[in-house]
């Protein structure tokens, strides 16, 4: 394991922040720290990084007891959403910081700084200032500043928070082929379920200072273990009592074997989905939520007042 969290606890005067949390990072995995604000995710998050204190429990980073090790004797690298970065200094200068800090010989910074940026795909940008950069490039340019350590961990709190969403998602998808070829153990918080379930191997679901459920993206979204993570992992709506995705109700243009009798009361196209509002014909008439794919709408000539029968497809 490289990082094991024990029994970990902090609050800010009476507010608990977290409350005994346990946690055990593989080493080489990208692990998301998926919840809502203020959930406590950037505290835990902090508290492996050594720029806040537990009031108990132990955090060791690849077999070193790191609990009362500050920040910088924790061979831990980050990058906030702002970043900060030397404005006076070029981008290879700045990514050449931590290595010049540590007296790395030149010629071995110099081929170093050429390599990340590489992998960041910034070579063309050595010598621009950070504010010559788009918000995206500044963000790459603070992932290539903090892999020039080789940190055995690499923290990274809403790296992509400031950007929009386009840009995000690009991004999102090149940490992922990043971390395929780099492999350091990386730590992610973030409070969007689809980036979370987009780009990590294992999911942390943290909501009120506690560990709602661990597992790997599949896992969480096909079997969360209770409510609060269903509804955090993606739309939900309510038939017969019980949660269901949208997306897991099939839709019949004719009487079914236990299907559930409805009436299409709206509909709305997004994108290849279109969302149905149905009202059930039962004596509460409660209307629910169901997306089918356009081909289906279209083959099943959906349209607002037809009548149509439903089935639960998730288990
Ligand atoms: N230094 C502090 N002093 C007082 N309260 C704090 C401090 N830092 C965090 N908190 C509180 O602890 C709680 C958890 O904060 P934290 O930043 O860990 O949440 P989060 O899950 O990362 O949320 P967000 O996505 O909004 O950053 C919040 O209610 C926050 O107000």
């Amino acid at each position: 394991m490289s990082i094991e969290i024990t029994g970990v606890n902090k609050r800010f005067g009476d507010f608990v922040a977290l409350d005994n949390v346990n946690l055990s990072i593989p080493t080489g995995q990208l692990t998301a720290l998926l919840g809502p604000s203020g959930g406590g995710k950037s505290t835990l998050l902090r508290i492996i990084a050594g720029l806040e204190n537990a009031d108990s429990g132990s955090v060791v980073i690849e077999g070193t007891e790191a609990t009362n090790l500050p920040a910088q004797k924790r061979n831990v690298g980050f990058v906030f959403q702002h970043y900060a970065a030397f404005k006076h200094m070029s981008v290879a200068k700045n990514v050449a910081f931590g290595l010049e800090i540590r007296k790395r010989p030149k010629a071995e910074v110099k081929e170093k700084v050429e390599e990340l940026l590489g992998l960041v795909h910034l070579s063309q940008f050595a010598d621009r200032l950070p504010s010559q950069l788009s918000g995206g490039q500044r963000q790459r340019m603070a992932l290539a500043r903090a892999l020039a350590i080789e940190p055995s961990v690499l923290l990274l709190d809403e790296p992509f928070g400031a950007l929009d969403a386009k840009v995000r998602k690009e991004l999102r998808e090149w940490l992922r082929r990043l971390h395929d070829e780099v492999h350091v153990t990386t730590v992610f918080v973030t409070h969007d379920q689809e980036e979370a379930l987009e780009v990590a191997d294992e999911i942390v679901v943290i909501n009120e200072g506690r560990i709602e459920q661990i597992g790997s993206p599949d896992t969480l979204y096909d079997a969360p273990s209770n409510d609060f993570v269903m509804s955090f992992l993606g739309p939900t709506t309510q038939l017969n009592g019980a949660l269901v995705r949208p997306h897991d109700i099939e839709v019949f243009a004719h009487p079914v074997e236990n299907g559930i009798p409805a009436r299409i009361a709206r509909e709305l196209r997004v994108g290849f989905d279109v969302r149905l509002w149905v009202e059930l014909l039962d004596a509460a008439h409660e209307e629910i939520q169901v997306t089918v794919t356009r081909a289906t709408q279209r083959s099943l000539a959906l349209a607002e007042g037809n009548d149509v029968w439903l089935v639960p497809t998730s288990a």
